[in-house]
């Protein structure tokens, strides 16, 4: 594989201690990230190191179920359930190494859960920490609402987890190891990719590295990937965060809804052990009106949105694996079928 071009970019790092009081002084920080980077990371949010960890513990526990188990709670297309080397990216044209669980919190969730039987607690404790994930989340709308010049509550009502057709999605990941020595093969792990979410909060593992990221897209109806990359390294404790293309959009392109990949492992110094790390795709319900203040897009619903994204992830991808495929070679499995149109 062609070596990664590295570039020194600062990520912002920003606490949210004392929130009402420093409110305006935390807008500014994260509307800088957000114009400028679209990556940023949280610090002084209220979840501890240990919760986080309890957390990937839960994770784990649902992880190591034999395949069948797993299976009973089967991904579907309203982005949940559990599915296996079967996200492919536009990027790459192959699936990404790993296998994810994805949770939400209303009605698209019913059957899907993991029974207590398998994992006991499964459940419960997942959507404890939905929920604690959620009220950072709902600190951020309340800064971005800000920073556009909207109400205060404006992000949030779209967001109300507690309607039964939320759509804000809790993502187990588990991308499995890779060999260390050079078998001429790719290993992806997470292709490039920009999340088409609202806002996602990242939770990773310290020591289990391999995000990074390519600022410079500045509109969202772009895929213009640049080529040179820095890496994201985070202390246990912190929470990577990124702006999505639902936010791009909605603020008019002012946010950045930057590339980001979980590389590959081949160079010295990647990791290639297993990697576990958890995402949280705030999204808006489906009757959510999309427009920024600028109108620079029409207004769309929250449906419309991803539903334009899906399709606009499948024409990428059909593209892709049209220009990678030899005439002469045919598929086992037709890759584009075989995606899952997944939250990222
Ligand atoms: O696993 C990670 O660190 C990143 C995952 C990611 O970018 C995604 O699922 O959208
Ligand atoms: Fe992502």
């Amino acid at each position: 594989m062609e070596k990664t071009k590295y570039v020194d970019r600062e990520i912002p790092k920003i606490s949210l201690a004392n929130f009402e009081q420093r409110i305006n002084e935390i807008t500014a920080q994260l509307v800088n990230a957000a114009e400028n980077v679209g990556f940023f990371s949280i610090t002084d949010h209220g979840i501890s190191a240990d919760e986080v960890e309890s957390m990937f513990k839960v994770s784990e526990s649902f992880f190591v179920l034999p395949n069948d188990v797993k299976a009973t709670v089967p991904w579907n297309p309203n982005n949940v359930g559990w599915e296996n080397m079967s996200q492919v990216r536009p990027s790459t044209g192959a699936p990404d190494g790993k296998e994810s669980y994805q949770l939400q919190f209303g009605d698209n969730m019913k059957g899907l859960w993991m029974s207590d039987e398998h994992v006991p607690g499964f459940k419960d404790n997942c959507m404890e920490f939905m929920h604690r994930v959620q009220k950072v989340s709902e600190k951020l709308m309340i800064c971005f609402a800000r920073g556009l010049g909207f109400e205060d509550d404006f992000f949030n009502k779209v967001h109300d987890v507690s309607r039964p057709d939320s759509q804000s999605c809790c993502r187990l990941l588990h991308y499995y190891a890779t060999p260390e020595t050079n078998d001429g093969k790719i290993h992806h792990r997470a292709g490039a990719h920009a999340d088409w979410g609202f806002l996602t909060v990242l939770f990773q593992r310290e020591g289990q590295s391999g995000l990074e990221i390519c600022p410079g897209r500045e509109v969202v109806t772009e895929f213009a990937l640049g080529d040179t990359w820095t890496k994201v390294d985070l202390k246990a404790g912190d929470i990577i965060c990124n702006i999505g293309d639902l936010l791009m959009s909605w603020s008019d392109d002012r946010f950045k809804s930057t590339f980001h990949r979980v590389k590959a492992p081949c160079e010295p110094g990647d990791y290639y052990g297993e990697r576990y790390s958890i995402a949280y795709f705030s999204q808006p319900v489906k009757d959510a009106i999309i427009q920024g203040p600028k109108k620079k897009y029409p207004a769309v619903t929250g449906r419309q949105f991803t539903e334009n994204a899906i399709k606009k992830y499948f024409a990428a991808l059909k593209a892709k694996v049209e220009s990678d495929t030899p005439k002469s070679v045919t598929h086992t499995q037709d890759p584009v079928s075989a995606a899952v149109s997944a939250t990222a």
